[in-house]
């Protein structure tokens, strides 16, 4: 299970340099490399935000907790949940792991930089290619154990960061299948029909996480934190740290803010789910823009079947819109691809 899902991106090579991030600590103004231009309008919020619609904050405990996650895929594509179980204690934990790495001097990061065909360790963001500038970021990918880079990062002590990233991974996937159970039952779909799609997917999993770092920014009006994209799996499960910087796209409105909220994760869902939903529900397209006061740490858990799972619109929707493929396939077409990836599997 560790490795399979970064099997499916052996087959993109991207050469080292690519993969470096900016060692940001170094410079005291933007680089022309990660100049963009024209500068993104409407980035910092307007004065109306107050009056902006915003996706609900949804108590996992709550009694129409079905209507209500099954409101917010239809409508948004993304909500925050609280009382989700997840001891605050060992979210505390992965943040201050994360941040431990990051400031890190970058010729330490860099030990641990992620291979040509890799998928973990650290570097740019994957979709980083897709564009002409480079982002106010940098990541850390971890796939199943973290043990080997965490290693070569610190020779003598990686047990504590391996052990608290193991833990924090086992949480989120019990949370993603509650999750995920929820919104299929919002769906409609039934007890039987839930066997039918376990049996061949949902109940194995694959999972990864992304811990991502957006330095505090000379000049933020110019600069992005993460391009807009789509996540690819089916949700997403994010912990913000207090620093703004999250932003959705709704048709119709604009960018709308998504601001941290202390103890709730947010949870936002990616094209498998939109294929497996039929588009009922949406992959939200996101974010990330930075600030000039204070440093941004993300930690994200992608939560999808294993890669040979087979993902297609669930037989009790009418009309599919899309073909089946199987979860490799959609993220060898996503890496050549990008955001055309979902219409090129429409039909
Ligand atoms: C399992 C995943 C999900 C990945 C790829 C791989 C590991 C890292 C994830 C991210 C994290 C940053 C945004 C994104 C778009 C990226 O560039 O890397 C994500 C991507 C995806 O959702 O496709
Ligand atoms: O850091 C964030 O707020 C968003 C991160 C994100 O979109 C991702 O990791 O896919
Ligand atoms: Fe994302």
């Amino acid at each position: 299970m560790e490795t399979s899902l970064s099997q499916a991106y052996t087959d993109t090579h991207i050469p080292p340099h690519q993969i470096i991030p900016l060692d940001f600590e170094s410079v005291r103004e933007l680089p022309e490399s990660h100049i963009w231009t024209p500068a993104v309008e409407d980035r910092h919020h307007n004065e109306r935000e107050e009056l902006l619609p915003v996706p609900p904050v949804i108590d996992l405990g709550a009694p129409d907790v079905t209507e209500l996650v099954g409101n917010a895929c239809r409508r948004w594509g993304m909500f925050q949940v609280t009382n989700h179980g997840v001891p605050l204690g060992l979210v505390d934990d992965v943040e201050a792991h994360a941040r431990r790495l990051f400031e890190l001097p970058a010729d330490r990061k860099l030990k641990a930089l992620r291979s040509p065909s890799g998928a973990t360790g650290y570097g740019v963001a994957r979709i980083s290619p897709f564009f002409d500038k480079l982002m106010w970021h940098e990541g850390f990918t971890i796939m199943g154990s973290a043990v080997d880079h965490a290693k070569q990062l610190w020779p003598h002590r990686y047990e504590e960061f391996c052990d608290v990233m193991d833990n924090y991974q086992k949480k989120m996937k019990s949370i993603a299948y509650k999750i995920l159970l929820i919104a299929l039952k919002a769906l409609g779909v039934d007890e039987e029909d839930e066997e039918k799609i376990s049996s061949s997917m949902l109940y194995e999993s694959n999972g990864a996480l992304q811990l991502n770092s957006y330095p505090s920014c000379p000049n933020p009006r110019q600069a992005v934190g993460l391009a807009p994209h789509t996540d690819t799996q089916l949700l997403t499960i994010l912990h913000q740290n207090n620093t703004n910087g999250l932003q959705i796209f709704q048709q119709g409105i604009g960018w709308i803010p998504i601001p941290p909220i202390p103890g709730a994760l947010v949870v936002n869902l990616g094209d498998l789910m939109h294929i497996l939903s039929n588009a009922c529900f949406h992959a939200v397209y996101h974010r990330v823009v930075p600030n000039d006061t204070s440093h941004r740490f993300t930690v994200g858990y992608f939560y999808g079947p294993p890669i040979e799972a087979v993902v297609a619109p669930l037989a009790k929707l009418p009309s599919p819109r899309f073909r089946a493929v199987t979860v490799k396939e959609y993220i060898g077409i996503k890496n050549k691809h990008l955001e055309k990836s979902l219409s090129l599997i429409g039909i």
